[in-house]
């Protein structure tokens, strides 16, 4: 058995992990990095770049056939093998040469394989071939395992082999006919894009859809996914589910109620990646999500040598805000490392703040949905006093030009008693690069007598920043 010691040791080299080991070589340490699968995670294989590269193609599509002139030198359908093609190049065709590339590039040593921690500071890797490595930090070792599907136990689900979100992102073939247990974002964004691509989809959406959202964003979800021929069955729960000889999937409802399908889509959330990482060596319970402080250490270690990020440690499942904290926990176990300043107050750099109430998101359904921040009802929880404001986007000079027939919606939710914008939620076209605006807004809490001097362009959808503000009063 080989020992090897590193500063830093970042099991999992999904976008977190990647990013936490780049911090910390830039910082001065050394680090390893261990995986065992593709490097670069979920987010570059089987999760957000190849959902967005199936999506893409629609959504050009439904913008070309809005605008008069472009409508009419569109002329046919969308080409499904095409967008799977143009899916796969966004997957690097499942191969990570790339991103292995960078790693050498930025001097992180990749060791392939399992990792499960042995011990305090010590990792283990298992290699395919059955060959074990010990790896041992000097200082810390950072968790940045990720999460897979959920799947619940629904009498037969798991005898019926359901696709998870992996097996529906990286299809080869469009389904006649696609089931969807779930109503959250991948069950929305699947359901628009295989919709989309041809199949006959119904939605079980037990609890609504994007049920957690403003109320005005699952209808428009919904209502437009009845457009593309979704059946969307919200409060429909699955009691059990076999698939026939045949290969015909059937969903039998707690009503009774029976939907069949080719293909059965489960996507009810996540489950984090800690079953077998070694955490009951050091005290903690395997298959448990990490719960972290701000500095993402884990609480309950000695002397504070384990960390975990991203997914993980469940606080936001989204890859922009895992490597926020990626950058958050390289910094700071450099810092404590050197014996340096450590920044950890609200917004300090070793911090992650911003989870907490300044998340922004983005969902590529039809229409898309932008947001950051409280819900008007989630900033009510929090006991703040809140003033609502709301604004019809089709009634900028910019979403007329944008689009015929523009939908869309925007709603501010604003701090009485501080002024300023706590939550922002966009509805419609192409509002995913308006969101950067809302959240600079939320994060650096900017009084909204000074966002009255923040003038946008005209004529762009941007300018409903300035209709909010009028309604608000100002
Ligand atoms: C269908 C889908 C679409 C999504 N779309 C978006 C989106 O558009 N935008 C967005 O921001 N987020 C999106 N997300 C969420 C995003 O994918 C995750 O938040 C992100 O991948 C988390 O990054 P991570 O590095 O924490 O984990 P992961 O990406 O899961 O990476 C973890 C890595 O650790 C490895 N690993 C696990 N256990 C071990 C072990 N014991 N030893 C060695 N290696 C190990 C895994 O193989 C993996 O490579 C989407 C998720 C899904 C499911
Ligand atoms: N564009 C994006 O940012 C994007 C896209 C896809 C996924 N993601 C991330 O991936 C994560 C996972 O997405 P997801 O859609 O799987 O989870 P989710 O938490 O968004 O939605 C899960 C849905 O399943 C429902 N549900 C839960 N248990 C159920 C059960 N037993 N039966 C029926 N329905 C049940 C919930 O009410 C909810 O509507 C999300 O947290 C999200 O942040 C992000």
């Amino acid at each position: 058995m080989d020992t090897t010691t590193y500063d830093v040791i970042v099991i999992g080299a999904g976008p977190v992990g990647e990013n936490a080991a780049d911090r910390i070589v830039q910082g001065g340490l050394s680090v390893a990095i261990v995986e065992r699968e593709l490097v670069g995670g979920e987010c570059s294989y089987w999760a957000c770049m190849p959902t967005k590269a199936l999506l893409r193609s629609g959504a050009a599509l439904r913008a070309a056939r809005q605008v008069p002139g472009a409508r009419e030198a569109v002329t046919g359908d969308l080409d499904a093998a095409s967008v799977l093609r143009r899916r796969d190049s966004f997957a690097s065709n499942w191969q990570d040469d790339g991103q292995v590339a960078w790693l050498n590039e930025v001097g992180v040593p990749l060791y392939r394989g399992h990792g499960r921690i042995s011990g305090a500071r010590a990792v283990e890797v298992t290699g395919a071939d059955g060959t074990t490595t010990t790896l041992t930090a000097r200082h810390a070792v950072v968790v940045a395992t990720g999460s897979g599907a959920l799947v619940p136990d629904i009498e037969g689900l798991r005898a019926a082999a359901p696709w998870t979100s992996r097996d529906a992102v990286a299809a080869s073939e469009v389904p006649g006919r696609l089931a969807i247990i779930g109503g959250g974002v991948v069950a929305s964004e699947m359901a628009t894009a295989f919709a989309e691509l041809g199949s006959s989809v119904t939605m079980l959406a037990r609890d609504g859809v994007l049920h957690l959202a403003e109320p005005f964003v699952g209808e428009r979800v919904a209502e437009s996914l009845r457009d593309k021929g979704v059946t969307v069955r919200v409060g429909a729960e699955a009691a059990a589910v076999k698939r026939d000889g045949g290969g015909t999937v059937t969903i039998t409802l707690t009503s009774g109620e029976q939907v069949e399908a080719d293909d059965l889509l489960v996507a009810i959330g996540r489950t984090p990646n800690t079953q077998d990482i070694g955490l009951d060596t050091v005290g903690l319970t395997p298959g448990a999500w990490l719960t972290v402080d701000d500095t993402m250490r884990v609480e309950g270690i000695g002397d504070g040598w384990l960390y975990a990020a991203g997914d993980v440690n469940r606080r936001v499942l989204l890859t922009h805000q895992g490597k926020y904290q990626a950058r958050a926990v390289g910094d700071v176990i450099v810092a404590r490392a050197k014996g340096g300043a450590v920044d950890d107050g609200r917004w300090g750099r070793h911090a992650a703040t911003a989870d907490e109430r300044a998340v922004p998101q983005v969902v590529f359904t039809d229409p898309e949905i932008a947001s950051v921040g409280l819900t008007a009802a989630a900033a009510e929880n929090a006991g703040l006093r809140v003033r609502v404001v709301d604004y019809d986007l089709a009634a900028t000079a910019g979403s007329a030009l944008h689009a015929e027939g523009y939908q869309g919606h925007a709603r501010m939710v604003v701090d009485e008693d501080r002024k300023v914008i706590v939550g922002f939620t966009l509805v419609g076209p192409d509002v995913a690069e308006m969101l950067h605006a809302a959240t600079i807004a939320v994060v650096g809490e900017v009084p909204l007598d000074r966002l009255w001097h923040a003038v946008p362009a005209f004529p762009t959808v941007s300018e409903v920043w300035l209709r909010l503000l009028e309604a608000y009063g100002r």
